[in-house]
């Protein structure tokens, strides 16, 4: 499809100053409008590669290069496990501050906060404070305040992780029908075998000690998916394949 990927990793290296190598030989050429989820054991680098590439920590080997221009490596936007909003302001408001920060008038941020909202199913909650708003709906004001810039790259770190299972499964769908619209780059760290096969394209299993790629799989079911794709022999397949690689990645630091 794309002839240059969005950002490509190269021998990329973290050794933290206690010493610690958190990863160590990472290649990896992440396309325009993929879907990829990094997958892995606790401890294998997965959050040290994704600052890296958001340009919060800097690699101590190897380069990320950005094909299209350094502007792409800015054009971000990121979602951590916890919603990490403003408790003092309003949803809108928190949706907006991103909008204000790159300089926009008020009044056109609130709108493009408001039509956003709306966008992750917040419609009528524009001026709920955080407290007042669940988990999954916390989660969905830190979704759209991550896109409201239309940024070309979203970088979610474990987003649903604390989330119960019926919830995160919304989420699941809320955000491939986000992405399904509108094609931004999306690199998705999680634990989860099996939410990793219902939402990317292309998984990363990664093994620790030192992290690096032990696996990058394809997963070449259509989308939309939704419950058909959930409850399919396929999915099964997938699940099985992809434990297995990552029971390897597991295995390999054991041995
Ligand atoms: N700021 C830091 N200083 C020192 N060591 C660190 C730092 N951040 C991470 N590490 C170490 O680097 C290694 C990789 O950590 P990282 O958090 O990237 O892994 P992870 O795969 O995201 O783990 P988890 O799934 O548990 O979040 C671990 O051994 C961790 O202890």
């Amino acid at each position: 499809m794309s002839a240059a990927p969005l950002v490509s990793l190269r021998a990329v290296a973290k050794r933290y100053a206690t010493g610690t190598l958190a990863v160590r030989g990472v290649d990896l050429d992440i396309d325009a409008g993929d879907f990829v989820a990094l997958l892995g054991p606790s401890g294998c680098g997965k959050s040290t590669l994704l600052r890296m590439v958001a340009g919060l920590a800097a690699p101590t080997g190897g380069s990320i290069l950005w094909p299209g221009g350094a502007a792409a490596a800015k054009d971000i936007g990121f979602v951590f496990q916890e919603p990490t909003l403003m408790p003092w302001a309003t949803a809108l408001a928190n949706v907006a501050l991103p909008l204000e920060l790159a300089g926009m008038g008020r009044a056109e941020a609130a709108e493009r906060a408001a039509a956003m909202l709306a966008r992750v199913e917040l419609k009528g909650f524009e001026a709920a404070y955080p407290r007042a708003l669940s988990g999954g709906m916390r989660m969905r004001v830190s979704i759209a305040r991550a896109l409201v810039t239309r940024p070309r790259l979203l970088m979610m770190d474990e987003p649903f992780a604390a989330l119960d299972e019926i919830t995160r499964f919304r989420l699941n769908n809320d955000l491939l029908r986000l992405w399904e619209a509108e094609r931004f780059t999306v690199l998705f760290v999680t634990h989860s075998v099996f939410e990793s096969v219902y939402l990317a394209r292309r998984i990363v299993v990664m093994a620790a000690r030192p992290g690096r790629i032990e696996a990058d799989l394809p997963i070449d079911a259509a989308y939309p998916r939704g419950e058909d794709f959930r409850t399919s022999a396929a999915y099964a397949a997938h699940c099985r394949g992809v434990s297995q690689a990552l029971g390897h990645a597991m295995a390999v630091h054991a041995g």
